[in-house]
């Protein structure tokens, strides 16, 4: 397939992936794109509408690996201004290719195969048991774009189109689908999905859930409450209007009920004999290590630590869990708290994400949110320990009311567990670290002094005010 300049459908391809926000490889040269499947779902209509088009590639990175990825492409004869900016280089069969999810004719065209539930050469268009949706969805793509890309059809259903790709069921589907069966209360219910094949397996492609209207999600909530917080530094967190706790005990209760469905649903079991989580988290460590130098010197506090945890975490229990719980992850409808995204964490492979784990690990990754969330917006200011105290306090209030709610609702409260508890809180930092130092490096001291702080290392002067209003022990 070579256009007139020719260039062909592959390299225009390689040149166009890199700049799009969802490319996960950013860094990382391209040395060639394989068309594994490429189907045409809809033909270019007479009064100039778009051919619409399915592919799933295979990326050639330079070193040698090649991740899958997805790209719906329309292509025009004429290209409306409007997408302009999601055109790829050079023509493709004598017209302009784009990405077919910012253009309203194509989403509709994926929305009718959705609706129709059949299969579209090798795609499969799937809908829940009793499931209808209706044809003519209009569909817009959903403000930034993340990892994915999301698209709301008929203001009611959101699809979620997966870019990077690999083979097998993707754990958002798998476990949306588990908890949407009996009617979980504390997630989006799923109603359809796109599946493909790739490497010999069935691949999930897309998925349709119930579209939250009015929603805020966790992160910004969080956000506004530390703000109004640190405004007015001589109120404490309950007094401030935009207290959170009673919002973090709430989430503590979703969280619980999410994991007490999927323990029902897909089972829980003791950790294997022999087997620990702390041996991953050593080694992750050691890695982080070479990525953020910064650790290094926290390293043999963090190792003993880890040492300690390894002791106690032979008999915890394992189930399927979210896997990349925090504040960005949790949307607050009227209704209550909804847990979205659960593909996991995107630096694991799909088999890895699959795995049961142990439910302490979303908690942490919460407990780290509530310190995400406390220090972002001291982070890059002066020193000021008046403010420091009150983003602690409102770290350990939400952490609190957050652990409370999850006892309510469980029955077993995570702070029962503090010694594992604080082992994958560390994991979950040293990620963090390495996700930084990689993507936002001036937020790279959140995670840092979140360390130090796991493994009691000092990282500020000690107490020499007399009206400062830290006591030791805080500072410890
Ligand atoms: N069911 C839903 N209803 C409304 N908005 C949602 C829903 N699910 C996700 N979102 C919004 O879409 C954004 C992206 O969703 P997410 O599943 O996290 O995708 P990604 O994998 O691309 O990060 C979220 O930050 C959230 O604002
Ligand atoms: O893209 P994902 O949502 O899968 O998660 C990745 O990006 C997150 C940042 O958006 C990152 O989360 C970290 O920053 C958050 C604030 O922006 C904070 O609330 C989280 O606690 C913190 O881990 C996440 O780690 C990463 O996997």
């Amino acid at each position: 397939m070579t256009g007139p300049r020719g260039t062909t459908l592959e390299q225009a391809l390689a040149a166009w992936l890199p700049a799009q926000r969802w490319f996960a490889h950013k860094g990382h040269d391209v040395a060639a794109v394989e068309v594994l499947h490429r189907e045409v779902l809809a033909d270019a209509t007479t009064d100039g509408g778009p051919r619409t088009e399915h592919l799933l590639l295979a990326v050639e990175l330079a070193d040698g690996t090649r991740p899958g990825y997805q790209v719906p492409l329309g292509l025009r004869a004429e290209l409306p201004v409007a997408l302009e900016a999601w055109a790829l280089e050079g023509p493709v069969d004598g017209l302009v290719a784009y990405d077919a999810l910012r253009d309203p004719e194509c989403i509709r065209v994926l929305a009718d195969a959705l609706a129709g539930a059949h299969d579209v050469g090798a795609l499969q268009f799937r809908t829940e048991d009793g499931v209808v949706l209706e044809p003519g969805m209009g569909g817009r793509v959903l403000g930034a774009e993340q990892s994915n890309t999301s698209v709301v059809l008929g203001e009611h259903l959101l699809l979620k189109v997966f870019r990077q790709v690999a083979p097998g069921v993707n754990p958002d589907l798998e476990l949306h689908r588990a908890l949407s069966a009996v009617g979980c209360s504390s997630i989006a219910p799923v109603r359809a999905w796109l599946q493909g094949e790739l490497g010999g397996e069935t691949t999930t492609l897309a998925m349709a859930q119930d579209f939250a209207t009015n929603a805020a999600d966790g992160w910004s909530m969080a956000l506004t409450s530390v703000r109004d917080l640190l405004s007015e530094a001589d109120l404490h967190a309950e007094e401030v209007g935009t207290d959170f706790a009673g919002e973090a005990e709430r989430l503590g209760r979703s969280v619980a009920e999410v994991h007490q469905v999927l323990a029902t649903a897909l089972g829980s079991a003791p950790r294997a004999a022999g087997t620990s989580p702390v041996p991953a988290m050593l080694a992750r460590l050691d890695a982080a290590v070479a990525v953020v130098p910064e650790l290094a010197e926290l390293a043999p506090a963090a190792h003993a630590l880890l040492s300690a945890a390894a002791e106690v975490a032979v008999d915890d229990e394992v189930q399927r869990i979210h896997g990349d719980l925090h504040l960005g992850q949790v949307l607050r409808t009227p209704a209550g708290w909804l847990l979205i995204d659960f593909e996991g964490e995107p630096a694991k492979t799909l088999a890895e994400r699959r795995e049961a784990d142990s439910t302490l690990r979303d908690v942490a990754g919460m407990l780290r949110s509530f310190d995400y969330a406390a220090h972002q917006q001291l982070h890059d200011t002066a020193p000021n320990n008046q403010l420091e105290f009150r983003a602690k306090e409102w770290a350990a209030r939400n952490t609190d009311a957050f652990c409370a709610g999850y006892a309510e609702q469980s029955g077993a409260d995570p702070r029962d567990q503090l010694v594992l508890l604080r082992a994958y809180e560390l994991d979950k930092a040293v990620y963090e670290a390495v996700y930084e130092a990689r993507n936002r490096p001036t937020w790279l001291d959140i995670p840092l002094k979140a360390v130090a702080r796991l493994c009691g290392v000092r990282t500020r002067p000690p107490l020499v005010s007399p009206d400062d209003p830290r006591t030791e022990e805080d500072d410890a």
